[in-house]
């Protein structure tokens, strides 16, 4: 099933905390919603899942007006954080509990409950824990538990606030793969929240970057990372360095070196800031006449395969960061207080 968004907007007090949000996610589709704390993207699910109620827009699923429908009649699955299990059922019966409670009319048989518990435990790996209760399980396979519980009652649509934030960093790079492939296998459509950018990017189908209740930019992992389309995107998505500037006629002048962007060929001395992501720089010793922005190496540290290195600049406050293959980092072997010049390979220029 579908989901549409549409001009959604959502005040607390005079405090915006949606403004004018518009989304379409597929079915099938697995969505992330991204942004710092505070940007809107738990209650944009709230008002997705009917426990919310928007002040304008609408909510359709599958093309049909769902904003007056019910939460119960939405058919939506939940898995929040710290979303708690029964204490005092067990693992089969927290799973059985949505179908136990339907109308009676509707309710399965309990042979048919049985089978369902069990074809539920077996997709999230854990039918061996049907007998257990919440507090003997770990915090990852309660949160699986969790997610069987959504998954009883056929949900159409799976909605997932940082279901696994309160983890540690290893479970939680397992269960977001394990969350992939189980959202690739029930065909859903899937949105979840996260403030993780690498969970987000290694998880979704296409990723919502939101800042201060308004989307900034919808795309792929790949586009988003590579085509940031606002700073703020630039500034949210991995480390990034920034330049001033002023662009004229297709060249912004920073700090000495001057970098082409043709993309704003019409700019006539306009204030320009350059984004330029750590391992886009070509670094090389400092000779007379280089043509490059002129450093100081001031110190690095060596992390994995790459060599981070801290490039001072006279008169600047912020150092540059730079990443290089450590084998080019120990060719390079800079001293402190030794001059390198740098250019940027790639760069990005908003005009501010
Ligand atoms: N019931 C409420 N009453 C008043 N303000 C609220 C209420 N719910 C949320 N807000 C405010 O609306 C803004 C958006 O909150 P929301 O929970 O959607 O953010 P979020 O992006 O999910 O943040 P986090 O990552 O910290 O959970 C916040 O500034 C929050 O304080």
């Amino acid at each position: 099933m579908s989901i549409e968004v549409r001009n959604l907007s959502k005040a607390f007090g005079s405090f915006k905390a949606l403004d004018n949000i518009s989304l379409h996610i597929e079915s099938g589709e697995l969505v992330a919603l991204l942004g710092p704390s505070g940007c809107g993207k738990t209650t944009l699910l709230r008002i997705i899942a009917g426990l919310e109620t928007a002040d304008q827009g609408s909510v359709l699923f599958s093309g049909e007006d769902a904003t007056d429908v019910h939460v119960r009649e939405r058919q939506v699955g939940f898995v929040f954080q710290h979303y708690a299990l029964f204490r005092h059922m067990t693992v089969f019966e927290n799973v059985a509990f949505g179908l136990r409670v339907k109308p009676r009319s509707i309710r399965p048989s309990d042979a048919e409950i049985r089978e369902k518990v069990h074809r539920l435990l077996n997709l999230v790996q854990l039918d061996w824990l049907s007998d257990r209760y919440p507090s003997q399980l770990s915090g990852g396979q309660r949160q699986r538990i969790a997610l069987a519980r959504a998954l009883a009652v056929e949900p159409r649509v799976l909605l997932l606030d940082e279901p696994f934030g309160a983890l540690d960093a290893k479970v939680r790079k397992e269960l977001r793969r394990w969350l992939r492939r189980l959202h690739d296998e029930l065909h859903v459509a899937s949105v979840f929240v996260t403030h993780d950018q690498e969970e987000a990017l290694e998880v979704a189908d296409r990723v919502v970057l939101m800042n201060q209740g308004r989307i900034e930019q919808v795309g792929t992992p790949r586009e988003v990372w590579e085509r940031p389309a606002t700073p703020f995107v630039y500034g949210f998505l991995g480390d990034v360095n920034q330049f001033q500037g002023r662009a004229h006629g297709g060249v912004v002048d920073v700090e000495g070196y001057a970098l082409q962007t043709p993309e704003h060929a019409s700019a006539q001395d306009a204030k320009a800031t350059a984004y330029v992501r750590p391992h886009e720089f070509d670094v090389r010793r400092g000779a007379a006449g280089d043509e490059g922005i002129v450093t100081t190496f001031s110190r690095a540290y060596l992390s994995g395969p790459s060599a981070y290195l801290e490039l001072v600049r006279e008169g600047r406050e912020n150092p540059i960061e730079v990443e290089i293959p450590v084998s080019e980092f120990q060719q390079l072997n800079p001293q402190n207080g030794e001059t390198l010049v740098i250019r940027p390979r790639n760069a990005q220029v908003f005009l501010t």
